[in-house]
């Protein structure tokens, strides 16, 4: 086929062209270097044999000539062969490729790269040739499992390795032992760096997603679709870490021997955690037990487990116990607050930040407020992160001494975890997300559904929305008619209302419908965009009628339990009709004959009414027991959550 230039970029310093299309509707790319750039000619690589193959490719060993007119040199080196990549998208993987070439120079933790080629139609990754891997070398011993000391050894070098790629911005994505490379000296470094997140944006020919973002059994909850479940953040690095060294430490691979779909339905839906080997040392137990947490925002970041690794390591293992410097227990992962630890190390407070009580995780009012508003105005620390802070709050005359984990920073009018909406729509996500950090320069990092990783922007683009929380009852608004995911209806047609049961850190709502009967195989739980829902509660819902639709919400067992009550009622007083009409017959046919029996009838009569004694004292006693709940509770839909729990529906 005639060649075809597709582009010549300026900033880079290399160009390419598409001259060929070969039997796999693949093109040859033809490059021209200027040589200072991670450009190699593909005719000074020659591939030797293969040395393995991953999700992403394959590994060669190969030899890399170069030459110049006083020297020739042949190099060792592992060629990365990716899969093909659609011709359409090569320039953008050039582009992000040339991004993190530039980006990795320099580095030490990891595997150093000597250049990008394409042979054959498929992009090659020129790097470093080691002798084995940390994987490889698992393989040699007894059981697959590393000593505890090279397992802190190697983790401390690995997230030093990858502190520094994050530092660029680079997410890992593939943190496995089989890319954990190991020099001369038997340091760990981490090879095959930065694939899934080069093709993070790049459709694929095939389907196969789950593929490209990582490999299945390292993969995190967010991991499996980011643009749903996400995004996929730094932490994401995290749980593949603590997947990493569980694997080293137990010599067993997490969810071996489950297929790809079983280890995403145990990760993802049923929210399983891989297990943790025991007589760890406890920080390191510790933070290992942070890195499976579902949020990654309340998961350990990498320098929290550089320190713990580090302040274990030289721990010595004596008769089943460990002592050392850090022999302690293993503290709670939740704080008293509700949130873990890393989660509140994120941030930490200054003088003279703004501040506001922290409220519980998933709840969208304050449950005490203490500090509706205040600034700090002294720190008090015992350590690094924990510690009291003096706040002084408007009215009260002297600063306040409150817990630091208590308060959130308050920025421009934002904390991390507000829920916002962009100002300017853009139509390949949703609008409405959950904001993730504030600078005090007013950078905002936030969560929105459609975007792979998080958005970054200015908090002048941002407006406060709407709040959701779990336990809340939500329906698409009567305005969405195609909404992002899909959504049950009433039988006469509308959406259904359902129950929040979770919030993805994207804003993502997991909400469950208790008002449908699910049968077999149906799905239980649906997805929804926060831009597309409203709230549903008892309040809004206007007229009785409405109020009883809300109440059938809370329970498919609702309308069967309302139409046997009915039932029985009718039946009630059926028989009591039926009885009275009897009597008032025999009245007629005794009238006159026996005065006695009048009596009898007459007294019969003025006591029950058209009710029995019985039926009135029910009747009594049930609007006795309303008005009592009505008084304690206040509204109408607390009556009916608290009847329908003590029914055992809800
Ligand atoms: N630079 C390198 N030097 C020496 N061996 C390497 C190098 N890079 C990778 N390898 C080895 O090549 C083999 C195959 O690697 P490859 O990366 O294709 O497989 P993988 O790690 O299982 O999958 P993935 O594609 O997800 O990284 C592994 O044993 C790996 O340790």
């Amino acid at each position: 086929m005639a060649g075809q230039v597709v582009n010549n970029q300026p900033t880079a310093s290399f160009d390419f062209e598409l001259v060929e299309e070969d039997s796999d509707h693949f093109r040859t790319v033809v490059v021209s270097s200027n040589q200072s750039g991670p450009w190699i000619d593909p005719t000074a690589i020659k591939l030797r044999h293969r040395l393995g193959r991953g999700p992403f490719g394959d590994v060669w060993l190969a030899t890399h000539h170069q030459a110049a007119e006083d020297y020739e040199q042949y190099h060792e080196v592992a060629v990365k062969m990716l899969h093909p990549i659609r011709d359409d998208n090569v320039k953008a993987v050039l582009n992000k490729w040339y991004d993190l070439f530039s980006k990795c120079q320099g580095l030490e933790g990891v595997c150093s790269l000597h250049g990008i080629t394409i042979i054959g139609g498929k992009m090659c990754i020129v790097m470093k040739f080691y002798e084995g891997s940390v994987g490889d070398k698992m393989a040699r011993f007894k059981g697959g499992k590393l000593l505890l000391h090279d397992v802190l050894r190697y983790g401390i070098d690995l997230a030093q390795g990858i502190m520094e790629l994050h530092s660029k911005e680079i997410l890992v994505l593939n943190l496995k032992p089989s890319n954990f490379l190991l020099n001369e000296s038997d340091r760990a470094t981490l090879g095959d760096l930065g694939v899934p997140y080069v093709l993070l944006d790049i459709p694929f020919p095939t389907t196969d997603l789950p593929r490209r973002m990582g490999t299945p059994n390292y993969m995190a909850p967010e991991q499996w679709q980011p643009e749903v479940r996400g995004p996929v953040s730094f932490e994401t690095d995290s749980w593949g870490f603590g997947c990493s060294i569980v694997e080293m430490l137990t010599g067993i691979q997490p969810w071996c021997g489950k297929s790809v779909d079983d280890i995403q339905n145990t990760i993802v839906n049923k929210q399983e955690k891989p297990r943790i080997p025991g007589g760890l040392p406890p920080t390191v137990e510790n933070v290992i037990v942070g890195c499976f947490e579902y949020d990654f925002r309340s998961r350990p970041s990498m320098a929290d487990i550089l320190h713990a690794f580090k302040s274990s390591q030289n721990a010595v293992y004596h008769d089943g116990g460990w002592t050392g410097p850090d022999y302690r227990t293993v503290p709670d992962q939740l704080s008293t607050c509700g949130y873990t630890e890393w989660f509140l190390s994120k941030d930490s407070l200054q003088v003279g930040d703004a501040v506001r009580s922290r409220k519980p995780p998933n709840s969208s009012k304050p449950e005490n407020m203490e500090v509706p508003d205040g600034t700090v105005v002294g720190l008090e620390r015992d350590t690094e992160r924990n510690g009291f802070v003096l706040v002084r709050v408007h009215g009260i005359h002297d600063p306040l001494r409150v817990h630091g984990s208590t308060l959130e920073r308050v920025t421009f009018g934002l904390a991390a975890g507000d829920w916002v909406r962009l100002k300017k729509e853009d139509k390949k996500h949703s609008p409405v997300g959950i904001l993730h950090s504030i600078g005090r320069d007013g950078s905002v990092a936030v969560g929105f559904i459609g975007v792979n990783t998080l958005w970054k922007g200015i908090y002048l683009e941002l407006e406060m929305a709407e709040s959701y929380c779990v336990g809340q009852f939500v329906r698409l608004k009567s305005n969405v008619f195609s909404p992002r995911f899909e959504w049950p209806r009433k039988r006469a047609g509308e959406w259904a209302t359902g129950r929040i049961c979770q919030v993805l850190p994207n804003g993502g709502l997991v909400v469950k419908f208790p008002g449908r009967l699910t049968f077999g195989d149906e799905t239980s739980s649906f997805l929804a965009n926060p831009a597309e829902v409203e709230a549903v509660s008892f309040n809004t819902c206007q007229g009785i009628v409405k109020k009883y639709q809300h109440l059938e919400d809370f329970h498919w067992a609702v309308r069967p339990l309302l139409i046997a009550l009915g039932l029985f009622t009718a039946m009630k007083l059926g028989f009591f009709a039926g009885k009275k009409i009897r009597r008032s017959k025999v009245k007629k046919l005794n009238k006159g004959q026996n005065p006695a029996m009048q009596g009898d009838v007459q007294h019969d009569g003025h006591n029950s009414g058209w009710l029995s004694p019985k039926v009135a004292n029910i009747i009594t006693a049930a609007t006795t027991r309303l008005w009592e709940l009505r008084w304690s509770f206040g509204s109408l839909e607390d009556i009916a959550v608290s009847e329908t729990t003590s029914l055992g529906v809800l």
